[in-house]
């Protein structure tokens, strides 16, 4: 039997959880509270930043949503995100990716101060990953983590791999796996014979933004599978990276689109942005 990981059932576990811990810090004085910057209209970025602000709602967490126009110049943004380093009412900030052409993503990125920098993005929170040293992490590698210790798997010894190089995903997965002792695998679209190497995963994670490009013949029987796409197939259907009817009935575990990995991503975002709250707590008394 294939087990489903379920991120939107495990995401309101850990959500229960968490907001009791919004709940004792409030007593104490501090309201945990997340900035995300949205600029331009891009429809799918306004649903993501809609169901952040749900969540964070729900759990009593303060929540800005900074609309600005798809005008903005990048001297606008830092100034923006200038105020809000400054602002020590505010514990996580976060721009939305993509930003519009013109401006450089990298320099907006390092304009925020790395103990606000609740994606985990910057090159020093990047660095303390890398090091093994406590900081933020990329909210969709830190989700597949909780996700994959919310149903008892131990990756240590295991041979990952992970099918996409990029930034927010790929990369900052590769650091948590090997931190917790997996041997792990990096392939991307120059890689040669990919189903070999696919095949020979006992956890695959794929990152690709490539439609249903992971087929059953590319997994080896009992296989944890995590598909971290969203994508639209040619008949408009919300897919992931996965072909997940030809796959699952091959894989030990896997997790749907929706309802998988999307729901433990917006969760990992909410349960840093309450961590880096705590510390207000000691520098308050
Ligand atoms: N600075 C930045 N940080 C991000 O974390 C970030 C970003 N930019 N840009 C875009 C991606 C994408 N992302 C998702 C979050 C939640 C779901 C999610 O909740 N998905 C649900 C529902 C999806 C639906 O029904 O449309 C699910 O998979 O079940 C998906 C995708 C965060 N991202």
């Amino acid at each position: 039997m294939t087990t489903v990981l379920d991120g939107k059932k495990t995401a309101d576990a850990l959500m229960t959880d968490l907001k009791n811990t919004v709940t004792t810090l409030k007593a104490q004085g501090v309201t945990p509270a997340l900035a995300v910057i949205l600029v331009g209209d891009d429809p799918a970025s306004a649903i993501y930043v809609r169901n952040k602000h749900r969540r964070a709602e729900s759990l009593g967490i303060r929540s800005l949503q900074i609309q600005l126009p798809k005008t903005t110049t990048q001297a606008e943004l830092l100034g923006r995100i200038a105020d809000l380093n400054a602002d020590s009412a505010i514990d996580g900030i976060l721009v939305q990716l993509p930003l519009p052409a013109g401006i450089d993503e990298q320099a907006v990125i390092q304009s925020i101060s790395p103990e606000k920098d609740v994606d985990g993005f910057h090159p020093i929170n990047v660095g303390r990953l890398w090091t093994n040293l406590p900081g933020v992490v990329a909210s969709t590698p830190y989700g597949i983590m909780a996700l994959l210790a919310y149903y008892q798997i131990d990756v240590s010894g295991m041979n990952a791999v992970i099918v996409g190089r990029s930034n927010i995903v790929g990369r900052p997965m590769a650091a948590l796996l090997l931190n917790h002792d997996a041997t792990v695998t990096m392939t991307h679209s120059r890689t040669k014979a990919l189903a070999e190497k696919t095949r020979a995963a006992d956890l695959l994670v794929v990152a690709t933004g490539r439609p249903e490009m992971i087929t059953a013949d590319m997994v080896k029987p009992g296989a944890i599978v995590i598909d971290v796409g969203m994508d639209r197939n040619a008949a408009g259907k919300l897919v992931g990276d996965v072909d997940y009817a030809g796959v699952a009935p091959v894989a030990g575990a896997i997790t749907p689109v929706p309802g998988g990995v999307g729901p433990m991503t917006i969760a990992s975002l909410m349960i840093q942005t309450v961590a880096i709250a705590k510390r207000r707590v000691h520098e308050q008394q």
